[in-house]
């Protein structure tokens, strides 16, 4: 009898990881005033793996995603995306690059109050040069994804604040980027509307996008693969999920 398998849903081991990140340190300012937010963090993170980012107020989890989006170069140390040197690029190729790469979802939301939900989650692929009908059709697909499905028509001032994280949301997963970066992405919603976001994180990273998710509740940090704990701006541990450590 032939044994019958599903198909491997994660690359190889040896595959290179969407981000990869080696003795990053960030210093921010300069002399007494310095602040050193990473002082030598090393961490891949591979297509289909969701990273829970842990850690206290102050520990360098934002500045960890900046720098895995390429938003903000490292003092030290190198940043690999998608097999691209961040350091070697210049303005207009790391902007190109993290505009095709990344989909992020910050804490302030920057939603623009003159486009209506539909074109605010639309506007990163038409930046990308794709037609706005195509965009405005893959909006609605996303829209549905989290749940907005009705309210691509309005504007973000006439939504609650959990509805205007969704869209941010939304926006941050259009085009089917590779790499996730969501900084307390469940801040605005009750714990459904949270377990849900989460839940659709979950299900990029199955369909092959690599995650790094900063989150203060161990509920959310449950559904990754990996967690990663920083403390004073260093890998303090990192543990498969399992959560009984996530504090
Ligand atoms: N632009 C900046 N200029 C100066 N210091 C900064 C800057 N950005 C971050 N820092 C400092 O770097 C350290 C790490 O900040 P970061 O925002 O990465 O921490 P965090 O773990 O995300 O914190 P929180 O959970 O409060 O959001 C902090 O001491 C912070 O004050």
């Amino acid at each position: 009898m032939t044994e019958t398998r599903p198909p491997d849903r994660l690359p190889a081991p040896d595959a290179e990881p969407v981000v990869r990140m080696t003795g990053v340190v960030r210093v921010h300012g300069e002399g007494t005033g310095a602040v050193h937010a990473l002082r030598g963090v090393s961490l891949d993170v591979p297509a289909g793996e969701l990273v829970a980012v842990m850690g206290p107020s102050g520990s360098g989890k934002s500045t960890l995603l900046n720098l895995a989006g390429g938003l903000d170069r490292p003092t030290e140390g190198s940043v690999v995306l998608e097999g691209r040197e961040l350091r070697d690029l210049s303005q207009r190729r790391l902007a190109e690059l993290r505009r095709r790469s990344a989909g992020y979802v910050f804490q302030d939301l920057n939603l623009i109050p003159s486009l209506t939900v539909a074109e605010n989650v639309a506007l990163p692929r038409e930046l990308d040069g794709v037609r706005t009908a195509k965009a405005r059709a893959e909006a609605t697909a996303v829209l549905e994804e989290v749940g907005l499905a009705d309210l691509g028509d309005r504007f973000p001032d006439d939504l609650s604040g959990g509805q205007r994280q969704r869209a941010a949301i939304a926006r941050a997963l259009v085009g089917r980027r590779r790499l996730l970066l969501a900084d307390e992405p469940t801040g605005a919603l009750d714990t459904r509307g949270g377990d849900e976001i989460i839940q659709v994180l979950r299900q990029r990273a199955d369909a092959g996008a690599a995650v790094l998710l900063v989150t203060h509740e161990p509920r959310y940090a449950a559904w990754a693969d990996r967690v990663v704990f920083l403390k004073d701006g260093q890998v303090a541990d990192s543990s498969a999920a399992g959560m009984e450590t996530a504090r």
